[in-house]
């Protein structure tokens, strides 16, 4: 009998976040000579054929009740949740039935930080595997939260001088460093995060030593993917197109999964080539979820505008047609809109990996969304971090103290201690762009990082061996080591 070509099915959240690395990761598996279908909601999927999606991907698609137009959902996210899990499940569980009946064997289910999927496939009694899209050193804190620290955790709130050193892990954290979901203060804020993230941890303490394929490098955290022993964390990153990467193939230039439209009329690449190799532009984004205030707004065009250098920020207003409140968020309502349009471009999105790639960009100002972080990372692009919420306050620890890669902003304590100030952001841009240390290692960092998916790097070997693994059918992924 014919042997099966190798069948994938990656399961995905309906975010830019999840989606960009996922489709990446799909077209790895398609070069690899597997077939790939992906599952997210239609409401992503309807912003996706818009994009170029890369050719050979099946897409199964169902709604998240969102009908055709992707949103992030805020207001009633607990309820959202519900409805995504008991759809997915149903398309999920509908396709693997089918699978079984035709006879159609699926060699994975690879997933992003959707539980339900791996309780699916146990079901099928098809093997399933977490991509993680975030850094190793955030799935180790979630691990510790759950497995014996949070208790010591839910203190840090409480004294100023409150820190934690985790078992095998790299650097001390304070309070500002951990994921924000984490925070006594923002529990109810964020009722739907511990749970998730807590049966993620708890689906993959059901296998013996799984497999987690973390969208990293060995050398940028080779503590973290070693902390724990019972779970086989495997760098495979960074896994972003090849063609500003490593150029092994130079066709492969975005992530062809954009949910968001780039202006028509302005050309930020024409540019930002007319702006000389060492003009040192700032870039400026805060990733497909975050929004700053007015006033922030102001404080960060004040700052620009007191640096004089050349800028292209993204400012996204179309977020407000999925669903996130936009308020503030609104060039046009800045007091000094004409002077900065003097100075730089504003655009309401980029393809980000081009902007980063190219040699006019000297730093980027990043809300250190994992993407974000990564792209600039493996692009050597030095970052002034503003984290937000979520996992970017540990990567803005990272890249500050562990990478020195740049510096992060700190928040004022005047006024409720929300708002970082023009002086701050100036000064971090300045030291950004000038430092010799952050310069040079933002270079190094792009080097291993190229190192690390080329031809027998550590993550092209982990993922070879990963694949080969499931393509000869052999599906006890116990077997590969690092
Ligand atoms: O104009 C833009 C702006 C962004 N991007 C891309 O959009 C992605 C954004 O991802 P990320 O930087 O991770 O930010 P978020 O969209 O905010 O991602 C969410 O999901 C990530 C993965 O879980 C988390 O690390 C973040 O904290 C969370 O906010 C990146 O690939 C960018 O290249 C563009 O292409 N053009």
């Amino acid at each position: 009998m014919e042997k099966q070509k190798p069948h994938f099915l990656l399961v995905t959240f309906p975010a830019q976040g999840h989606i960009n690395p996922a489709l990446q990761f799909a077209k790895l598996l398609l070069r690899a000579g597997a077939d790939v279908t992906f599952i997210t909601a239609t409401s992503a999927h309807q912003c996706l054929k818009k994009a170029t999606v890369p050719k050979g991907i099946n897409f199964t698609t169902f709604s998240d009740g969102y009908g055709d137009s992707f949103k992030v959902p805020d207001a009633d996210i607990l309820n959202y949740l519900s409805t995504f899990r008991q759809r997915g499940v149903e398309a999920l569980s509908e396709f693997l039935d089918k699978s079984v009946v035709e006879g159609k064997q699926i060699t994975c289910v690879v997933h992003t930080i959707i539980p339900w999927a791996a309780e699916v496939a146990r079901k099928f009694h098809v093997p399933s595997t977490l991509l993680w899209v975030q850094p190793a050193m955030t799935f180790n804190i979630y691990y510790y939260y759950f497995n014996g620290y949070g208790e010591a955790i839910n203190e840090c709130e409480k004294d100023p001088s409150w820190s934690l050193e985790l078992p095998n892990m790299p650097l001390k954290l304070k309070a500002r460093d951990l994921p924000s979901f984490l925070l006594p203060s923002n529990h109810s804020l964020y009722a739907f995060a511990i749970p998730s993230f807590q049966e993620q941890v708890q689906q993959l303490e059901l296998d013996d030593k799984p497999i987690i394929l973390v969208n990293t490098f060995e050398a940028l955290e080779v503590h973290a993917l070693k902390a724990i022993e019972r779970f086989n964390l495997i760098s495979i990153g960074p896994i972003l197109p090849s063609a500003f990467l490593n150029r092994k193939d130079p066709s492969d230039k975005s992530f062809e999964g954009d949910l968001f439209q780039q202006s028509k009329e302005a050309d930020y690449m024409e540019w930002l080539n007319s702006q000389g190799k060492n003009s040192k532009v700032i870039y400026l984004s805060f990733g497909s979820i975050s929004v700053l205030s007015k006033p922030q707004m102001e404080e960060l065009a004040r700052a620009l505008i007191q640096t004089h250098r050349p800028f292209l920020w993204v400012i996204s207003r179309e977020k407000a047609s999925h669903g996130i409140n936009v308020e503030g968020n609104n060039e046009e309502e800045l007091s000094c809109l004409e002077e900065l349009k003097q100075q730089g471009l504003i655009v309401p999105w980029c393809s980000q990996v081009e902007v980063l790639s190219h040699p006019s960009v000297g730093c980027f100002v990043t809300h250190c969304g994992w993407n974000s972080t990564l792209e600039s990372l493996a692009y050597g692009v030095p970052m002034v971090g503003f984290p937000q919420w979520t996992d970017q306050m540990t990567n803005a620890k990272l890249m500050e103290d562990l990478w020195k890669a740049g510096v992060r902003v700190n928040v004022s304590e005047e006024g409720g201690g929300v708002l970082v100030k023009s002086d701050e952001i100036k000064w971090c841009l300045e030291e950004v762009m000038e430092s010799e240390e952050i310069k040079e290692n933002a270079k190094k960092w792009r080097e291993l990082a190229v190192e690390a998916v080329n031809e027998c790097g550590s993550s092209d070997m982990n993922l070879k061996a990963f694949m080969e693994e499931l393509f000869n059918n052999n599906v006890d992924c116990k077997k590969i080591h690092k």
